[in-house]
C-alpha cells in the first residue's frame, strides 16, 4: 500500500524590520499569508536498485526533477536527467544526511508540489480544482514564471523537508514544537545552502511557525558547517546543529489586531533583494557611526511599532467599544479623527519615520528601498478610507506594497480606474498566521 502525506506552509511578508533583520540584534515583524506551498508525499518500495526522490511540479509544465540518493554516495543527490533545481537538492541532502536512512530497503519516494495563485503572476494560467484546493495551471517551467516575491523558495524547502522527515520519522506531528523546530533548523540550513547567500532566515521561520516576531540566529551556525562532501563529520556537526546547539533566535507568535487586515498589492516590476542587500551594506560600512544611528533610530521605529500593535490587540480585547470607534476613524473618519486616537497616531508616525529613514538610505546608497514612484503610490494608499499604513515590504524595492486596513476596507473598487494605481495588481490574499500544517493527502486529488 502506498503511503502517503501532505503538508503545507505559508509565504510571508515582512512588515517592519527589513535590512536590520540581518543582524541578530534587531527583531523585525513578519506576517504569514494565507497563499501556501504545498508538498504531498508517499513511498513505495523501489523495484529498482537504488533509492530514489521525485519531486514533480506538474502546475509548471509538469516540472519534475529526479535523484537517486545512495549511503555509499554521502547522500548527495545524483539528477537522474541532469535537471537540477537547488531548493530540493540540498533538503534532500540535509534531511537524508541527519537521519542516515539504512537504504538496504530501496526507497521510491515522491512528493508532489502545489503553490497557491498568489506566488506568481497569474497571466495565462488556467484554474484546475476538487471540491477542496485550487490551483493555477502554467504553460511554462517555474523558471520561467514571474514571482510575485512571498517567498516561495522558503515555502518549498519547508515542505520537501517536512515531506521527507515525514518519511524517516513516521511519528512526525506538526503540532509538537520539538517537531517544528526539526524541520524549522533543517530547512533553514538547506535554504541558505542552496541561495548561497545567507539571508536572515525569517521566510522559513514564517514556513514553519506563521506570524512571528523574528529574530535571527547567528549566520555563522550555518556557514560554519564543512563542505557537503566532508562525509560522517558533516552529519555529525548537522545533528548537533540541529538538535543540540542553541541558535539564540527569537521567534514569538503574533497576529494583527482584530478588525485589521493586510492586503498586498504586485507592482509588476520586480528588484533583486542580493543588489539591494549588497548596496545596502556597502553604504552601512561606508558610513559608520552615522549609519548606525539611522539603524538605531529605525530599531526603536519599528519596535515602538511591534508594541503598538500589541497594544491595540488588547484594546480590541478589553475595550471593544473604543476600538470600534478607533476602526471607523480609520474606515472613513479622516485624517484628524484618526490622529486623535494616540495609538493610531503612533502607529502612523512610526511608519511615516521608517520610510523617511528609507529614502534617505535609498537616495544615499542608490538602492532604490522606496523609490520615488514607489512613495507616490504609498502617499496614495494613505488616503484611502480604511488605509492605516502602507510600506513596501521586506527589502522594498520595486516588487510590492503592503497595507495595514480595517476588515470593511473595499481598496479594489476605491482604486479602480485610478491611473495612480495603474501599476498594481491587488492580491487576493490575506494574513493567516498558520505555519506548517499537515493537510489531507486525499484533498489533491482529480484536480480538473
Ligand atoms: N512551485 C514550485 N515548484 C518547484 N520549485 C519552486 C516552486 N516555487 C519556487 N520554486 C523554486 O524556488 C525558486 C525561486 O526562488 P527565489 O528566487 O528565492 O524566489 P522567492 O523570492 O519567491 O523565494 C524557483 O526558481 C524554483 O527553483
Ligand atoms: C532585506 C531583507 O532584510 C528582507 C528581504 O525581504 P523580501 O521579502 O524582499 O525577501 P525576498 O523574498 O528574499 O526577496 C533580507 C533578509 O532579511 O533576508
Amino acid at each position: 500500500m502506498v503511503e502517503s502525506r501532505a503538508f503545507s506552509a505559508p509565504g510571508k511578508a515582512l512588515l517592519v524590520g527589513g535590512y536590520l533583520v540581518l543582524d541578530p540584534k534587531y527583531k523585525s515583524y513578519v506576517v504569514a499569508l494565507s497563499a501556501r506551498m504545498h508538498g504531498v508525499v508517499s513511498k513505495h518500495e523501489s523495484k529498482d536498485n537504488y533509492t530514489r526522490v521525485t519531486v514533480t511540479s506538474s502546475q509548471f509544465n509538469n516540472d519534475s526533477w529526479s535523484y537517486i540518493v545512495e549511503d555509499d554516495s554521502g547522500f548527495f543527490p545524483n539528477s537522474v536527467d541532469g535537471k537540477k533545481n537547488a531548493f530540493i537538492e540540498t533538503a534532500i541532502f540535509n534531511v537524508f544526511t541527519y537521519f542516515e536512512p539504512e537504504l538496504s530497503k530501496k526507497l521510491d519516494i515522491a512528493i508532489e508540489i502545489f503553490s497557491d495563485s498568489g506566488y506568481h503572476s497569474q497571466a495565462g494560467s488556467i484554474p484546475k480544482r476538487n471540491r477542496f484546493k485550487e490551483f493555477s495551471y502554467h504553460s511554462k517551467s517555474i523558471t520561467e514564471i514571474p514571482k510575485t516575491g512571498l517567498g516561495s523558495s522558503a515555502g518549498l524547502a519547508t515542505v520537501v523537508t517536512a515531506a521527507l522527515v515525514s518519511v524517516f520519522k513516521p511519528d512526525l506531528d506538526v503540532n509538537r514544537n520539538q517537531d517544528l523546530k526539526l524541520i524549522h533548523n533543517l530547512a533553514q540550513v538547506a535554504h541558505c545552502q542552496a541561495q548561497g547567500k545567507v539571508g536572515s532566515g525569517f521566510d522559513v521561520a514564517a514556513a514553519t511557525f506563521g506570524s512571528i516576531m523574528y529574530q535571527r540566529f547567528d549566520p555563522k551556525l550555518i556557514t560554519n558547517l564543512p563542505e557537503h562532501n566532508a562525509g560522517q563529520i558533516y552529519g555529525q556537526q548537522l545533528r548537533s546543529l540541529v538538535d543540540q546547539v542553541d541558535w539564540k533566535m527569537t521567534i514569538e507568535r503574533i497576529r494583527l489586531p482584530d478588525g485589521l487586515r493586510l492586503v498586498m498589492g504586485d507592482v509588476n516590476s520586480g528588484s533583486e533583494t542580493t543588489k539591494l542587500v549588497a548596496k545596502v551594506i556597502a553604504w552601512y560600512n561606508a558610513n559608520l557611526p552615522r549609519s548606525l544611528d539611522v539603524y538605531e533610530e529605525l530599531n526603536c521605529l519599528n519596535e515602538e511599532f511591534i508594541n503598538t500593535l500589541g497594544v491595540l490587540n488588547s484594546v480590541a480585547a478589553k475595550d471593544p467599544i473604543r476600538y470600534a470607534q478607533m476602526m471607523d476613524a480609520v474606515n472613513g473618519g479622516g485624517y484628524k479623527s484618526i490622529m486623535a486616537f494616540t495609538e493610531l497616531a503612533k502607529l502612523r508616525n512610526c511608519i511615516n519615520c521608517i520610510r523617511e529613514n528609507f529614502r534617505l538610505i535609498t537616495k544615499e546608497s542608490g538602492a532604490d528601498i522606496e523609490p520615488s514612484v514607489q512613495t507616490e503610490l504609498l502617499d496614495a494608499c494613505m488616503w484611502l478610507d480604511g488605509v492605516l499604513t502602507a510600506v513596501v515590504p521586506g527589502a522594498g524595492g520595486y516588487d510590492a506594497i503592503s497595507l495595514i486596513t480595517t476588515k470593511e476596507a473595499d481598496i479594489k473598487s476605491q482604486t479602480e480606474g485610478n491611473s495612480a494605481f495603474d501599476a498594481v495588481t491587488w492580491l487576493d490574499l490575506s494574513q493567516a498566521d498558520i505555519g506548517l500544517v499537515e493537510e489531507n493527502p486525499t484533498h489533491y486529488l482529480d484536480l480538473k
